[in-house]
């Protein structure tokens, strides 16, 4: 069983940077995630995307802020659990324990949530070959658009995720072909205004009312078939990669049996971010409170407000006032 003073369940911004505070603290901490690396939506949704909302930056690529948030942590020593995730926590004596989907125990004596909006996962077709196929040619973000070099790409949706990928990687995909099951899009007027200019000019293809059939491949996809919902007409397409972007489902998951009090499937949180659990604090999309708003900005003044008391809690002797952090800087700015 491994020990540390604070566990922070989810390190998306909100965790990342509440693990930040709590190693201001002194104190140390794991962070536990399913997902393969830290930044919870801007990494697995939309690394590539420019946020024009977070204070101080006029804009700034979700994956630039989330390397800024790990190198901001990184100083206090940061214990990453990812590649799994928290299924149980129980309190235990004067400590919390957490199981994990790997099975393994983890103790702290405070815990700090900041799952976001629970475990969520791509919305899949359920297409033959989709599942086989997955990670060698079928994709449900794009991670990096050098993937996409060179390559025939089918995308596969309607709503804005779709429309902007497919007219992002003009330039990098060697052929796109958009489908969607209806004729109208979901994605803001002006990106299908573009598309289909896109389309008319030749730069792309776009067919609707298309849905996938089957994908093919071996040890990589080599053809998609798709078809016309209507009649029912097949059409065969050579293709290396099947980027499916369908939209996410979102589950709260393993915390819902936790015994935290709930509203609406968010974790009910005081204004100093306790949650029905004493010792048990959240913070960032997972709670709610009388004007909470679903941005980053306010996940990390909660993940301030949450990691100080959380840090007292599990250490009673320091004051829940973390005071300013330039007064302990030790560098000083260029003159
Ligand atoms: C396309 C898109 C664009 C956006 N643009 C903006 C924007 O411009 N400005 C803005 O302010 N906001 C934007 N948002 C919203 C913003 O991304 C969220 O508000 C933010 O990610 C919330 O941070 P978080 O840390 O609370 O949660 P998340 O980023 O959701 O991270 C939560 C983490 O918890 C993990 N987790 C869940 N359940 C468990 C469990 N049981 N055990 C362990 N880990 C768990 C998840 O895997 C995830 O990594 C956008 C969102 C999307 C999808």
């Amino acid at each position: 069983m491994e020990h540390t003073d604070v566990i922070i369940i989810g390190a998306g911004p909100a965790g990342l940077f509440a693990g930040f505070y709590v190693g201001m603290r002194g104190l140390s901490f794991r962070f536990i995630d399913p997902l393969p690396e830290p930044g919870g939506q801007l990494s697995a949704l939309y690394p590539e995307k420019y946020i024009y909302d977070v204070a101080g930056f006029p804009k700034v690529y979700a994956k630039d802020l989330v390397k800024g948030l790990v190198e901001q942590v990184a100083p206090f020593n940061p214990i990453y659990s990812l590649g799994e995730r928290a299924e149980t926590l129980e309190r235990e004596g004067d400590h919390f324990k957490v199981t994990t989907s790997l099975g393994n125990t983890y103790t702290a004596k405070a815990v700090i949530i900041a799952a976001g909006v629970g475990a969520f996962e791509p919305r899949r077709l359920g297409a033959p070959g989709e599942k086989e196929l997955e990670g060698k040619g079928v994709y449900y973000a794009v991670k990096t658009k050098a993937e996409f070099q060179g390559k025939r790409v089918l995308i596969v949706g309607g709503g804005d995720s779709a429309v902007d990928w497919a007219l992002n990687l003009l330039g990098t995909a060697k052929e796109i072909t958009l489908i969607h099951r209806r004729p109208q899009f979901r994605a803001h007027e002006a990106s299908v205004k573009e598309l289909f200019k896109a389309h008319e000019e030749g730069r792309l293809t776009v067919l609707t009312p298309y849905e996938v059939r089957r994908i093919e491949g071996d040890t990589q996809v080599r053809k998609a078939v798709i078809f016309h919902n209507g009649t029912q007409e097949e059409k065969e397409l050579e293709v290396d990669a099947v980027l499916i972007l369908a939209g996410y489902l979102t589950k709260l998951g393993p915390l819902a049996n936790w015994g935290l009090e709930l509203e609406k499937n968010k974790i009910k949180v005081d204004t100093t971010m306790a949650t029905s659990i004493p010792g048990v604090y959240a913070c960032g999309d997972i709670v709610t409170y009388p004007g909470k708003l679903p941005l980053i900005v306010l996940g990390f003044g909660e993940a301030a407000i949450a990691a100080n008391h959380a840090a007292a809690y599990a250490n009673p002797a320091l004051k829940v006032n973390p005071g300013h952090s330039s007064e302990k800087a030790e560098e000083k700015a260029p003159a």
